[in-house]
């Protein structure tokens, strides 16, 4: 692992009699640092950890992917073993040049009962806390800075590191049955695979802290009045009318919606001036592009719609 190293050289020129001293730092990159595991170990620590599996599937027609957290016989926990798979996913994702979202559901109508807690109990040392979080939040910062739009669809139970993951997600689509909460305070814990501060950015910190000390299991309407949910579909028909609903906001070519999902998220993940610089440079592939010229042709008028959406 890359560990920046400062290394301190002196300097002494004399100017008119006076000795002056300078000091250069220079950072050295090179180094390496051998106390912190590599990605590697963790995942050949992580693999000997639990059944169940992730399964994702591209459809290049649509643009939309569907990533699924499969271990029914406990309610979609998340296993090591499905640890290493969400992260393979996730890279292939990154991968995928063309596609425009992901929606993340859980097996069987249930999204996610969060770690395995045979998992919890058999790597609870030091050394599973520190791989775990590592691993799961890199993999969950992977998941949120992706270009495509992504959607945790949630069915039933979405708690502990089920919630974790599905904050991830630019959008939550809750299903009338959902049930979603931060409970890890009740079973001694903190989150950290990075739902804290994702649960902060969705919906302020006073309710976050809130959620996080009584840890209080939401149903789904209460999930969209406290504005965590962006959408609440019928249970019977959760994901037909989860891609209604994603519908318009994936409806341009696929460069300008993976543009602006890159744009949006820099904002949330990078300082505002940083976020100002990054944005100025978006524009180079679009202006005057083919999409650009197509649409001055068409001398659009934009008016309100109909429904109000
Ligand atoms: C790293 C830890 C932390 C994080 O940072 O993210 C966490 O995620 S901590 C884990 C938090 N989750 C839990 O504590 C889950 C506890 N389980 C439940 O509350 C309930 O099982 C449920 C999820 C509300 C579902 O209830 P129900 O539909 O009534 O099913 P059962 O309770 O009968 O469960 C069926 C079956 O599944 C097993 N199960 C459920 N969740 C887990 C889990 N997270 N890990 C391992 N096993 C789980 C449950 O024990 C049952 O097994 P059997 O009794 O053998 O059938």
């Amino acid at each position: 692992m890359l560990n920046a190293k400062m290394i301190r050289s002196k300097f002494t020129v004399t100017f008119k009699n006076c000795k002056i001293v300078t000091q250069t730092f220079l950072i050295n990159s090179m180094s390496t640092d051998s106390s912190q595991p590599s990605f590697e170990e963790i995942r050949k620590y992580l693999w000997g950890f639990g059944k169940g599996n992730v399964n994702l599937s591209k459809n290049e027609d649509t643009g939309i992917a569907t990533l699924v957290l499969n271990n029914p016989e406990k309610r979609n926990a998340i296993s090591g073993q499905m640890m290493v798979h969400l992260r393979d996913c996730i890279e292939e994702l990154e991968k995928w040049k063309s596609g425009k979202a992901v929606i993340l559901q859980g097996h069987n109508n249930i999204f996610c009962s969060g770690a395995d807690l045979d998992f919890v109990r058999a790597a609870g040392t030091k050394q599973g806390a520190s791989y775990m979080s590592t691993w799961m939040q890199d993999t969950l910062n992977r998941l949120q800075r992706l270009p495509l739009i992504s959607v945790s669809l949630l069915e039933g139970f979405a708690i502990g590191g089920g919630a974790e993951v599905a904050v991830s997600c630019d959008y939550i689509v809750v299903a009338n049955n959902a049930k979603f909460g931060f409970v890890h305070a009740k079973m001694g814990l903190v989150p950290v695979w990075g739902g804290t501060t994702r649960l902060v950015n969705k919906i302020g910190q006073r309710k976050a802290l809130d959620m996080l000390l009584t840890s209080k299991v939401f149903r789904a309407v209460d999930c969209l009045n406290i504005g965590l949910a962006d959408a609440m579909v019928p249970t019977a028909e959760s994901f037909v009318k989860t891609m209604e609903w994603l519908s318009p906001r994936i409806q341009h070519h696929y460069t300008i919606v993976r543009a602006n999902k890159t744009s949006v998220i820099n904002t949330a993940l990078n300082s505002y001036q940083d976020s100002l610089a990054k944005e100025k440079t978006m524009l180079v592939p679009f202006w005057g592009g083919q999409l650009n010229i197509e649409a001055l042709n068409k001398k659009i008028k934009h008016e309100p719609s109909q429904n109000g959406d």
